[in-house]
């Protein structure tokens, strides 16, 4: 019997995983994806600084679990995006990592085949592919980064990123974000706590020096700069949800408090709608009512939204049985709804421009 050696003791394999150089060179980002990304982190970083008066909208599945569903939702969003351009900068969620409370599918790149397989490889091939594909059509890219080695397979092509809030208290990932090209959103803790996403802003803006995986795959010690564009997105909690005027004027207490700047992003799902997609349209009703009048420090609002409005359950090996264009993981607004939040969400910033800079609303 072959000897397993004491560190291996619980380890059933080991296989080869593609580096990140080589993935970038099968799937290479056009011209025109980087460009998206580029531009549109710096209409986000504009926006979070207050230079900018549109809002950021960040809206799409809460997991793309299908590429031909997530293509069609991109095509229509990008449409959707021309037209409130004046408004709001939209980003659409291409969430291809899942945190689970316990368990559950872990995203296209963790298990690309949906049947459990967990065929990383192809996972890692078909979310840069739907990832450039998607930049590459003018549309810039929004995930949550899971786990620390995946960011160096797809960043080059995200202009958003994602702290969740079950690893926004992680310096693992506080300090991955902190060597990340861009503006990262660090979510409340699921406890509602809203100070570990102040902390971990805070973490990220300065340099660390850390393991990781190299882009040829080897191991080495990283030292980043620090990324300035880190700020907090509410999502509510298990407390209830925080996006109300009374959460929103202490979240922003607690940045000033910590010398950052007073602007946040608003999740209008997960805690913020106690995980029932038909009140992201209250969220964002209430949101839209108070920016329109001026209200400050909100500078995006985040939405969970696919083609098909709600959920079904995904059967490991079922595939073939999913209803098209309906999430596999928490309920999202269809496609229509997505359309009238949004418009609302340009509305408010075109009612805000009029009444507060009416100058500028003559040029919007
Ligand atoms: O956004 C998605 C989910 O809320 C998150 O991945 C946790 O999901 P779970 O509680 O169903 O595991
Ligand atoms: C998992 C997500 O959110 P949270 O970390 O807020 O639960 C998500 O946005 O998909």
């Amino acid at each position: 019997m072959r000897s397993i050696r004491p560190q291996d003791a619980r380890i059933a394999g080991v296989e080869p995983l593609i580096t990140p150089a080589d993935l970038r060179a099968e799937i290479p980002a056009s011209a025109a994806a980087i460009t998206t990304a580029r531009q549109a982190r710096e209409d986000i970083r504009q926006v979070l600084s207050g230079e900018d008066d549109r809002l950021v909208v960040i809206t799409g599945p809460c997991s793309a679990h299908d590429p031909a569903s997530a293509l069609d939702y991109a095509e229509r969003l990008a449409a959707l995006a021309a037209d409130v351009a004046d408004h709001a900068v939209v980003v659409m969620r291409v969430y291809v990592e899942k945190p689970r409370t316990r368990l559950g599918w872990k995203g296209l790149l963790t298990d690309p085949h949906l049947d459990g397989s967990d065929d990383v490889n192809s996972g890692l091939r078909l979310t840069r592919g739907l990832m450039t594909q998607i930049a590459g059509s003018g549309l810039p890219v929004a995930c949550e980064f899971l786990d620390p080695s995946v960011p160096g397979y797809l960043a080059d092509v995200v202009s958003w990123g994602c702290v969740g809030a079950r690893t926004v208290q992680s310096q693992t990932h506080r300090q991955f974000a902190s060597g990340l090209p861009m503006p990262i959103g660090f979510k409340n803790a699921t406890s509602g706590d809203v100070l570990d996403a102040v902390d971990a802003i805070v973490a990220a803006s300065r340099p660390h020096t850390f393991p990781s995986v190299t882009d040829d795959g080897r191991v080495g010690l990283v030292t980043t700069t620090g990324n300035p564009d880190g700020h907090v997105v509410l999502r509510g909690g298990s407390a209830g949800p925080n996006y109300g005027p009374i959460d929103v004027a202490k979240s922003l207490r607690l940045l000033g408090q910590a010398g950052l700047e007073q602007r946040l992003v608003i999740d209008a799902s997960h805690g913020n709608s106690n995980k029932d997609h038909r009140r992201q349209p209250l969220v964002v009703g209430d949101l839209a009512g108070r920016i329109g009048r001026g209200e400050e420090g909100v500078a995006g609002v985040m939405l969970e939204s696919f083609l098909v409005e709600g959920n079904q359950k995904l059967v490991l090996g079922r595939s073939e049985q999913l209803a098209y264009g309906q999430s596999v993981t928490d309920a999202c607004v269809d496609w229509s709804g997505t359309v009238r939040l949004v418009e609302r969400l340009a509305e408010a910033v075109a009612t805000r421009r009029a009444a507060f800079h009416p100058q500028a609303a003559l040029v919007g």
